[in-house]
């Protein structure tokens, strides 16, 4: 099926480009502004005449004008629709996304060249980003920025409440986790998948940029929102980790999750990952996050840490106990975290054999790959118009590293995997049901495990 794409008047996809973009870019133009002081402050020179000292080289001033400028230039192309141009820095990635946009340029076969409009959604989203990146990156001294710091920071400290709520349950529960019987780890288990599914919910890139942190813990609510979750392969999960876990025999059970947003989804997946090695489900926990800051919210390695050293400097015992635990984690390296370049690329993931093997073949280790998030999702899929009812294996077009599951809140119009009549039926009474922010109470948690992957486990 076709790709979603901004060409498709009235799509998702359409108002994104048109509306919620280019109020992101604004967003970002007005916080390197609010930071000219701290740039004034931080990257200036000072030379002492007489008794008086002057600030003569404002390096970091006139590097946030560049940036500032580039970044306007940027917005105008996406509001006016124009041909989507190479890049022209020197990153690591530059050649690989010139070859993108080469490679794009030949789908289109002559019918004129990709542009914000007519291009695939997903590539003219993260070209976007990739846009950003280097307006600073290509400025020095505030090459480092991060433009969505606060933002992130915002969304953990907004969240205190139900992180305080999760650590505090998560630590009593670790009080006597040894004793639970399977029945019970089963149930933790289901608990805490459902707590980071819903996690997901918190990303900033869908609300442009305004708060969606989480308020209050939502262990109290996971019963009452069971019934919004469209795809629910909790049982084949569990069953998958029960398996690799009497097998451990020949090595040890290691699961990767692929991060998506800081703040408090971020917290509920730590949580999540710290259970699977407390309950001896797993023996080590692969994190991969974004090598640069993308789509508002997702997870650096910055973000990551900065996470943990909140945790352990936090005024609470149980939040401290978990930053405390997590950081040795880290240390005793049953804890990984990994930022591989190809996550922030514009390719979907049934490219990366090909595109990065080497991330491919470090996927392949694992015994479970957990995907968290919409965007994941889409790359997962490739980000286009499927049938609700295709199979989810299906639609990973042979992206198959390793047994993978989906944990996503629907917040784009494409969705497979669902039963005949269950996407028309939701239709039926929501009609903006894959990307209202009041709506997106829609999720899923989608396994796909290949016969073989799942015979190796019997
Ligand atoms: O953080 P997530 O779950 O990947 O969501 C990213 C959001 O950004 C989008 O790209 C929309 O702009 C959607 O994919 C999704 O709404
Ligand atoms: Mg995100």
């Amino acid at each position: 099926p076709v790709s979603l794409s901004g060409r498709f008047k009235g799509s998702f996809a359409y108002f994104t480009i048109k509306d919620r973009l280019p109020q992101i870019l604004t967003r970002v133009i007005d916080t390197l502004h609010r930071h000219k002081n701290e740039f004034f402050e931080e990257h200036g020179i000072d030379v002492q005449i007489g008794t008086f000292v002057l600030r003569l080289f404002q390096k970091g001033v006139e590097a946030e004008k560049r940036a500032i400028s580039f970044l306007s230039k940027l917005r105008n192309e996406l509001q006016t629709d124009k041909p989507v141009t190479p890049l022209e820095d020197e990153l690591p990635d530059a050649a690989l996304w010139n070859q993108y946009l080469d490679y794009q340029r030949n789908l289109s076969n002559g019918n004129g060249e990709p542009s914000w409009f007519q291009s695939p959604w997903l590539f003219v989203e993260c070209y976007m980003y990739r846009r950003i990146h280097a307006a600073l990156a290509q400025n020095p001294p505030i090459d480092n920025f991060d433009v969505f710091k606060e933002g992130k920071a915002q969304n953990f400290f907004e969240s205190q409440e139900a992180v305080i709520g999760l650590c505090t349950y998560f630590q009593e529960l670790l009080k006597n986790i040894k004793d639970l019987d399977e029945k019970q780890l089963q149930e933790e288990l289901f608990k805490l998948l459902q707590v980071s599914l819903w996690g997901n919910k918190c990303d900033l890139s869908f609300s442009a940029g305004e708060d969606s942190s989480q308020k209050s813990s939502p262990l109290q609510s996971l019963e009452n929102m069971v019934p919004y979750i469209l795809v629910n392969d909790m049982e084949k999960l569990w069953s998958l980790l029960v398996n690799a876990k009497k097998n451990r025999t020949e090595s040890n059970v290691r699961v990767d999750i692929i991060l998506d947003n800081a703040g408090f989804e971020l917290v509920s997946d730590l949580v999540l990952a710290d259970f699977l090695l407390s309950s001896k489900l797993a023996d080590e926990i692969y994190f991969h996050g974004k090598s640069i800051p993308w789509y508002v919210s997702d997870t650096t390695k910055h973000d990551f840490n900065w996470t943990l050293k909140q945790l352990q400097s936090a005024n609470h015992m149980w939040m401290s106990r978990c930053g405390i635990n997590w950081e040795g984690n880290l240390k005793k390296g049953v804890w990984v975290f990994c930022d591989h370049m190809f996550w922030t690329l514009p390719h979907d993931f049934s490219s990366m054999g090909g595109v990065a093997p080497d991330l491919y073949a470090e996927l392949q280790m694992s015994n479970l790959l957990l995907f968290k998030g919409d965007l994941n999702y889409r790359k997962l899929t490739g980000d286009r118009k499927w049938e609700y009812t295709v199979p989810f294996h299906q639609a990973l077009n042979k992206f198959h590293p390793a047994p993978l599951c989906s944990l996503r809140t629907l917040k784009s119009d494409t969705q497979v995997g669902l039963k005949p009549g269950q996407g028309e039926q939701i239709q039926a009474s929501e009609p903006d049901w894959m990307s209202s922010q009041e709506s997106h109470d829609h999720v899923l948690l989608d396994i796909s495990v290949t016969k073989e992957q799942m015979n190796h486990y019997q």
